[in-house]
């Protein structure tokens, strides 16, 4: 029998410039979108009659950039998963995967230039919308959100077996590429680019001024941040890879090294997810 199935077209490449005055704006946007229902008879039966085309999908994704212009990635998606659940009979749900890349405007003497950009590094926003008959299911967040504190975190006080070779720290290195995804309660339409940035900064300052028994009491404190200041949200799930910074023996070269110098390990890291929930929801 055939099982659970979806198709669509992934990360399509819109880059949206609004060019109503001389002074540019740029919109950089990694669009995936998919659709879900009664497909049977394609899988069964090699009938394409109930399938829009991936093709589609994507040319509708270029045009609602122009149509419906980019005014978050949220409404974007939103606007554009509305369509492909219209534009397809068999479809119970369409849902639409955001990426968006930052760009800042080149400093000149001082101020932003009007058409020329530098690529923000790292860091990329993201949004997964789903609707169907019942609205839109949003949520929002980060990725590569790279943290690091140089103090303020200890790890001790841990199981130990017979393989188990790790030291207490009593004062390490906490870093992270932070993965966050927030999910909004059904029917909010909070401003989704001041809730973003309002999220992130609290991440950052959550992630700052907590103390660190762990990277998971700190995940878990971060989420209960968001979740305190912002009623829309009912979830927040994190993955946060542990990036171990481990202090180099300078001793055959007669240093000591008191926290100092540490070799940033790439591979293997640990790898901490956790969900934060607003008590009463799943
Ligand atoms: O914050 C941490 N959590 C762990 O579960 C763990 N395990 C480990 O080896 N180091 C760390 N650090």
């Amino acid at each position: 029998m055939l099982g659970p199935n979806r198709y669509g077209k992934a990360e399509s490449r819109v880059v949206r410039i609004v060019r109503d005055t001389a002074r540019h704006e740029i919109r950089d946007l990694n669009v995936s979108t998919s659709l879900y229902g009664d497909f049977a008879a394609a899988h069964t039966h090699g009938d394409q009659s109930q399938v829009l085309p991936t093709d589609t999908q994507k040319n509708t994704a270029f045009a609602f950039a122009k149509l419906h212009g980019i005014a978050s990635p949220e409404d974007y998606a939103i606007a554009l998963g509305t369509r492909l659940l219209d534009a397809t009979p068999a479809a119970e749900g369409a849902v639409v995967r955001v990426e968006e890349y930052a760009w800042d405007r080149i400093p000149v003497n001082g101020f932003g230039h009007d058409h020329a950009f530098v690529r923000r590094g790292g860091e990329v926003r993201t949004t997964a919308v789903e609707v169907t008959s019942a609205g839109a299911a949003v949520s929002s967040g980060l990725e590569d959100l790279v943290v690091l504190k140089s103090t303020g975190s200890e790890f001790k006080g841990f199981l130990r077996d017979d393989y188990t070779t790790l030291p207490d720290a009593d004062d390490r290195i906490l870093a992270t590429a932070l993965r966050a995804r927030w999910h909004y309660r059904p029917g909010a339409q909070p401003d989704w680019t001041t809730t973003y940035e309002s999220v992130r900064a609290l991440l950052l300052e959550t992630f700052a001024t907590t103390y660190s028994r762990a990277l998971q009491e700190t995940l878990y404190a971060m989420g209960r941040a968001v979740l305190a200041a912002h009623a829309d949200i009912t979830r927040i799930g994190f993955a946060a890879p542990n990036k171990h910074h481990f202090l180099v023996d300078l001793e055959p070269f007669g240093l000591d090294n008191p926290g100092e110098v540490f070799i940033a390990a790439d591979r293997p890291y640990g790898l901490i997810e956790a969900e934060v929930l607003r008590e009463g929801t799943t």
